[in-house]
Formats: C-alpha cells, sequence, structure tokens
C-alpha cells in the first residue's frame, strides 16, 4: 500500500468509524510501509493507542487494507520514536503507557493469521483485551427518554466525572432497552478524554473464559495482576456468572480489590441484583452498594425518537427515499416489544423500498413489516391484563393491585398473575413489583392456586378461557 493510498483510505475511515474515533485513534498512525511476509507497519505514538487500534479495528483495517493491496497478510503497530522490543518478557500490553518503552504493540489478522505471541504481544495480553466496542454505540447516539433518562445520567457522570462517585454503577434492564449501548458509550467517552486510563470492557461470558484459561494455563497470578492493573473495569450481563462458583469467587476478589483501589467498576445485567438467582449474597450485596439504576420498557414517546434519529442516519444512505406522514408514528405505537425490534424493522424498510425503487408508504410497511407486526400484536402487558381482569370482575384496578385481602378482589388479583405469568415473558418478581410490590412467592402461590381451581371449577375456567381470548385478540 502506497502513502497515497493510505491517505484516500483514512478519508474513507472517518465515515465508517465516526469522526470522533477517527480523530482520536486512526489519525495519530503513521504508515511506515510494507515489511517482509506482508506485515504493514504502523507507528503509533502511544502503547495505548496502538494496542488500543489493534484491539477494536484492526480487522476492518486490516479488510480495507488487503482489497487494496492483496500483498498485505498483517498489520503491526509499533511504538514511534522506540526502538524494536528486546527479547524477554515484554509487560502487559493494555499496562498504562511508559515513555519510550519499546515494544510492538499487537499483531492484528481477520482471519487470525496473525500470531501476536511470536511478534512480541505481551504476556497476559490474551488475557486482557477488551472486547470490541461498536462504533455506533455513542452517547451522541443515545436517544435519551423518561425510561431510560436516569440510566443515561448516571452512565454520563461515570463517564465525565473526574473522581469515583458510585462504585459499582449496575445498570440493568430488559432485552433491546440499551445496557450494552450504555456500557459502550461510556467506554468509548473515557477513552477519548482519559486515554491515560487503562478502561477494560469485557462480557461476564469473557471474563469467565479468560479465568479458565488462565486456570488451565496455570497462569493465575497473571491473570490476578492483570485484573487488578486495570482503571476503570466494565463486565455487561453479569447474570452469566450466576451459578458459576468459581468464577463469582475471582470475580468477587477482583471486584474488591479494584473497589480498595478506588477504581471506578461498572456493571450491566438483565435484572436488578436481587433478582439474579444463584448469587452469592457477598456478590449480590457488593453490587448493590453503590447506584443500583433501571433501563424501563420505551415508552411510545421514546420509540419515536429512536426511529427519528435512525432516519436521519438512513437519509446520508438512501438519500432520494420518499416516506410518507405517519409511518414512524404507526410504528412507534405497533412495535413495543424492544429497540433492537424497532431498528431491525425500520433498516428492513428502507431496503425494501430502496430495493423496488418505491416511496415507503402505509400500505408498503405493512406488506414489508406483516411479520413483525404480527408478532408484536401478540404481545401483551402485565397493565393490559391488569385492566381486563378488572373490568372482567368489575372491581377498581386500584384494589386488584391494592393490598386488600378480601375474597372479591383477591381471586381476580390471583387470576391476573397467572394470565400474566402465562401470557407474558414477565419473572415472578418482576410480576410481584407490578402488584403492589408483592414479593415473588405471592404470586407463585396465586398461579399455583388458580391452575388448580381451574380443573375444579368451571366459572374461573370459563373466566380465563374468556379472558385469554380477548386479550389475545
Ligand atoms: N435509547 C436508545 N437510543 C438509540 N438506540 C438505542 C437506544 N436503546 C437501545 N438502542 C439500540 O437498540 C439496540 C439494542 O440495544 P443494546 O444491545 O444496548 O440492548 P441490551 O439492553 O444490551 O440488550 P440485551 O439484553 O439483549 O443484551 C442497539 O442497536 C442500540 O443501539
Amino acid at each position: 500500500m502506497t502513502q497515497e493510498q493510505w491517505g484516500a483510505l483514512q478519508d474513507r475511515l472517518s465515515s465508517t468509524i465516526g469522526e470522533n474515533n477517527y480523530r482520536t485513534w486512526i489519525k495519530p498512525l503513521e504508515y511506515k510501509g510494507l515489511e517482509a511476509d506482508g506485515v504493514a507497519v504502523f507507528l503509533a505514538p502511544t502503547n495505548f493507542i496502538g494496542t488500543y487500534v489493534s484491539q477494536n479495528f484492526g480487522d476492518l483495517l486490516l479488510s480495507q487494507i488487503s482489497t487494496l493491496d492483496s500483498q498485505v497478510r498483517r498489520l503491526q503497530f509499533r511504538v514511534s520514536n522506540a526502538p524494536r522490543p528486546a527479547a524477554g518478557r515484554p509487560r502487559p500490553v493494555a499496562a498504562r503507557p511508559e515513555q519510550g518503552t519499546a515494544q510492538p504493540v499487537q499483531a492484528s489478522g481477520a482471519n487470525g493469521a496473525a500470531n501476536g505471541q511470536s511478534n512480541g504481544q505481551a504476556a497476559g495480553a490474551d488475557l486482557l483485551p477488551s472486547a470490541p466496542l461498536d462504533a455506533r454505540f455513542t452517547f451522541d447516539n443515545f436517544i435519551v427518554g423518561k425510561p431510560n433518562e436516569l440510566a443515561h445520567a448516571a452512565a454520563r457522570r461515570v463517564a465525565e466525572a473526574e473522581t469515583v462517585t458510585f462504585n459499582p454503577l449496575f445498570l440493568y434492564g430488559g432485552v433491546g432497552l440499551g445496557k450494552t449501548h450504555l456500557m459502550h458509550a461510556i467506554t468509548w467517552e473515557l477513552r477519548n478524554r482519559r486515554p491515560d486510563l487503562n478502561v477494560l470492557y469485557l462480557s461476564a461470558e469473557q471474563f469467565m473464559y479468560r479465568f479458565v484459561q488462565a486456570l488451565r494455563e496455570r497462569r493465575m497470578m497473571d491473570f490476578k495482576e492483570l485484573f487488578r492493573s486495570v482503571d476503570v473495569l466494565m463486565v455487561d450481563d453479569v447474570q452469566f456468572i450466576a451459578g458459576k462458583d468459581s468464577t463469582q469467587e475471582e470475580f468477587f476478589h477482583t471486584f474488591n480489590a479494584l473497589v480498595d483501589q478506588n477504581k471506578q467498576i461498572v456493571i450491566s445485567a438483565d435484572r436488578a441484583p436481587d433478582e439474579i438467582k444463584d448469587l452469592e449474597n457477598r456478590i449480590r450485596s457488593r453490587l448493590q452498594s453503590g447506584l443500583v439504576v433501571d433501563l424501563h420498557p420505551t415508552d411510545y414517546e421514546l420509540r419515536l425518537g429512536i426511529l427519528q434519529s435512525k432516519v436521519d442516519t438512513y437519509r446520508t444512505q438512501y438519500p432520494s427515499l420518499q416516506l410518507d406522514d405517519g409511518i414512524l408514528e404507526f410504528l412507534a405505537h405497533r412495535i413495543s416489544t424492544n429497540v433492537r425490534v424497532l431498528e431491525g424493522a425500520l433498516t428492513r424498510l428502507f431496503a425494501f423500498a430502496s430495493l423496488v425503487g418505491q416511496p415507503i408508504t402505509m400500505e408498503l410497511t405493512q406488506d414489508c413489516l406483516a411479520d413483525v407486526l404480527r408478532a408484536s400484536d401478540r404481545k401483551i402487558s402485565i397493565e393490559e391484563i391488569q385492566r381486563k381482569v378488572a373490568d372482567h370482575y368489575n372491581i377498581r384496578l386500584s384494589d386488584l393491585i391494592g393490598p386488600k385481602r378480601v375474597r372479591n378482589f383477591a381471586r381476580p388479583r390471583q387470576v391476573a398473575m397467572y394470565l400474566c405469568k402465562q401470557l407474558t415473558a414477565r419473572s415472578l418478581p418482576e410480576i410481584g413489583r407490578r402488584f403492589g410490590g408483592r414479593d415473588h412467592t405471592t404470586v407463585m402461590h396465586g398461579v399455583k392456586r388458580i391452575e388448580e381451581l381451574r380443573m375444579q371449577d368451571s366459572q374461573i375456567a370459563d373466566d380465563i378461557e374468556l379472558l385469554r381470548r380477548a386479550l389475545e385478540a
């Protein structure tokens, strides 16, 4: 690859990965040239930048460069003005960069062709690399609404604060509501603002695999040392370690060591700490010891905001596409499952319309998204069930949810709990919460009671059938 080609490629990269990322990570690189065996060498001003680019953009760079120059097989990032590394055991790749330390940071290859170890990859680099970040998951691209404003504010605070304010920050919420997006956004922001910090982002599953790898290779000391050397630890989907005893144990020690050093920890999960089963109590209480915030299910306004922002992005891709008024409102009303489904629907709609070369009308939308619309139609909410049941038994919604235990309210309440269990994907604790903060054992008891009564009492069986049909209609 020539310097001219690299220059042209850089322009393209800035639109692929975003101006911010480009300025922070790619622009500081200097292309040195092609060496033997198809190794394209880049100089990075610090070890940190080299490592970061290699881990996060290595595959993308390699695939683009190899289409320009088929001789390029691998990329190598070296620290500028530094001599080639001396033999021996280099320090961990992700540790803070030290001036003048000699080392090629890490080789990368889309097909795994690069063998970092033989190129001087640092000990432990395989245990510590951050998981790749999605370039789209930034704060700029995160739409804030009532259901997520608290989570967003807390995430921003962690990303922008100079000191640790709450530790850990625990973010939780249902599927596709933006947990990972916020985790990545915090990581991007920290890396942009504080490139001196060693920010490690990974999923709980990756934490476990690296722990198991360290055990297998008898490298626990490396593992402990490396994980304790990070400045900010971000662990996604922590519910994964539930029931995995030794991983939990190690996680607990890592967690404590970092908190003791006043290092920031951010955790995400699909439910609140007290709802994660098979989690040791000491971990549960550790997780609750900072700030726990949840992402609520989206509301109509938030969905509409997200759709509008996506449309703005698509407009650059499909500038001539016409979108009739009312389509976004229609989608925001009808698709209330999660943001991932909403985004997927819009992507499909735009792709379809551009393929057939037609404007996006209501008819085309209904046609193209028939299956998605049907699937979300079937989605029944706890509120709907509560309302229908209260109407059916002719009682007030507040009495259905409230504390009174008289039979007139208690039985319909149990019927409603039973239907929530049957017709929604909500957990027992969540259902309990929505019924005036009741315990999950109360819900379990109610559901069981109705299951029994259905067999014995034809009136109850009929009520349930009627309600189910009304809800599914
Ligand atoms: N408020 C938001 N603004 C813009 N995009 C959003 C928002 N919330 C979610 N998304 C988008 O929805 C998709 C799903 O979000 P994400 O992967 O963060 O969900 P999650 O909560 O981690 O889900 P899961 O539990 O399945 O891992 C992503 O493409 C994300 O960018």
